[in-house]
């Protein structure tokens, strides 16, 4: 059994068995599973409350697991000491030691585990060239920004020499200028390090950007886990649908009747990229990215046209977000930044069928 079991964990970083968690009656987590590749990055991503924290702790060895178990680099540590586990964890809130300088803040844990004094050197040396610390290492956390006080406190982590790293939300603290900048920061470490990372967040912008898969977590199970544009593109159902993408995807509801959909729009589904059917009659949502509503000309070559008046124009830039509605739902198209359509016009718009959704209306899975 031991030998099937490891077989089984080879090139497997991370791997958790029918983990259950409840507090009391509340089953936080429900028989869950999951395997995160040796060096793979791995993004934890749901609303407020789905379990994705409690997920992390599990791992960390913060929270004891009502049932499961939890592999890490082939051991079994369900039961081990979060110091055993060989794993090395950023929160959001960085509680560094005030007063000690950015060096001692990164040699402090090493300190007190023995180690030698010229490899604490070494490792404290590479976590400061990685996360660009030098100039600040005689610095006191007091006369630090919030974004390098969060990089001394990856540097911690760091400086450990462990396989997994596990970050909790460890950007929110921070402005938008400085997570973003701090965003790609961590991911140029992923890129220099063989290290397994697994990231917890709300913010699906870090999770597309950072992960090499992401797991869409609700109520406690994963929805979906799959590389960011596969779940951006063919997401496994309604609640990933409206969850990855913003604006997110527009709905529009009706029902498949032979081989058409038939609703406030009519469109043919046979001819396109997704499934050349048979298709089961019911009632049913089809899905489009605001990106892929077409106006003007390019609507015209569309299989599927309707005309919308336009209730609100958001001018952002680089792009413009129309507000319509169809169907009484609201719906949003994505244009260019140079458009200079206006509010109360009405326009012909076209679907990009290819790049649509269909999702069962009862079950919510994708069609
Ligand atoms: N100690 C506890 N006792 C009881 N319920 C808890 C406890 N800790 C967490 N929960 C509940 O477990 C669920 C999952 O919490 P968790 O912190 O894992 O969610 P999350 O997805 O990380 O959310 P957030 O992004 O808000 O941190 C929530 O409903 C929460 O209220």
């Amino acid at each position: 059994m031991l030998d099937q079991t490891q077989t089984a964990l080879d090139g497997i970083s991370v791997s958790i068995r029918d983990l259950q968690l409840s507090f009391g009656a509340v089953n936080v987590l429900q028989d869950l599973n999951l395997d995160i590749a040796k060096g793979e990055f791995l993004v934890l991503l749901g609303a407020s409350g789905c379990g994705k924290s409690t997920l992390l702790n599990c791992i960390a060895g913060l929270l004891e697991p009502t049932g499961g178990q939890i592999f890490i680099e082939g051991q079994n540590v369900t039961w081990a000491e979060p110091s055993e586990r060989g794993i090395g964890m950023v929160f959001q809130s960085y509680a560094l030691y005030p007063q000690m300088t950015v060096k001692g803040n990164l040699s402090f844990g090493l300190k007190n585990a023995r180690v030698p004094k010229d490899e604490i050197e070494r490792r404290v040396t590479r976590a400061a060239e990685l996360l660009h610390l030098q100039p600040l290492l005689d610095r006191k956390p007091a006369a630090l920004s919030g974004g390098q006080r969060q990089r001394v406190a990856i540097g911690r982590a760091l400086v450990r020499d462990v396989d997994v790293f596990l970050f909790d939300e460890p950007l929110s603290n921070l402005d938008a200028k400085l997570r973003a900048e701090l965003r790609v920061e961590l991911k140029r470490l992923h890129q220099s390090l063989a290290n397994t990372m697994i990231y917890v967040t709300h913010d699906q912008i870090e999770a597309m950007t950072l992960a090499d898969r992401i797991a869409i977590m609700r109520g406690g199970v994963i929805q979906q886990l799959a590389q960011p544009l596969e779940i951006y593109n063919r997401p496994a159902n309604l609640y990933v649908a409206g969850f990855i993408g913003a604006p997110p995807m527009n709905f529009i509801r009706g029902r498949i009747e032979g081989s058409e959909f038939v609703g406030p729009v009519r469109m043919p589904l046979t001819g396109y990229g997704w499934s050349e059917g048979p298709w089961t009659s019911g009632d049913t949502v089809f899905g489009i990215r605001p990106e892929h509503v077409k106006i003007g000309d390019d609507a015209r070559h569309c299989a599927c046209q309707t005309e919308v008046t336009i209730e609100v124009v958001e001018p952002m830039g680089a792009d413009t977000l129309l507000w319509t509605r169809i169907g009484g739902d609201e719906f949003r198209i994505r244009l260019d930044g140079q458009t200079t359509i206006h509010e109360g016009q009405t326009l012909p718009i076209g679907f990009d069928i290819d790049c649509a959704s269909l999702f069962d209306a009862q079950s919510e899975q994708r069609i």
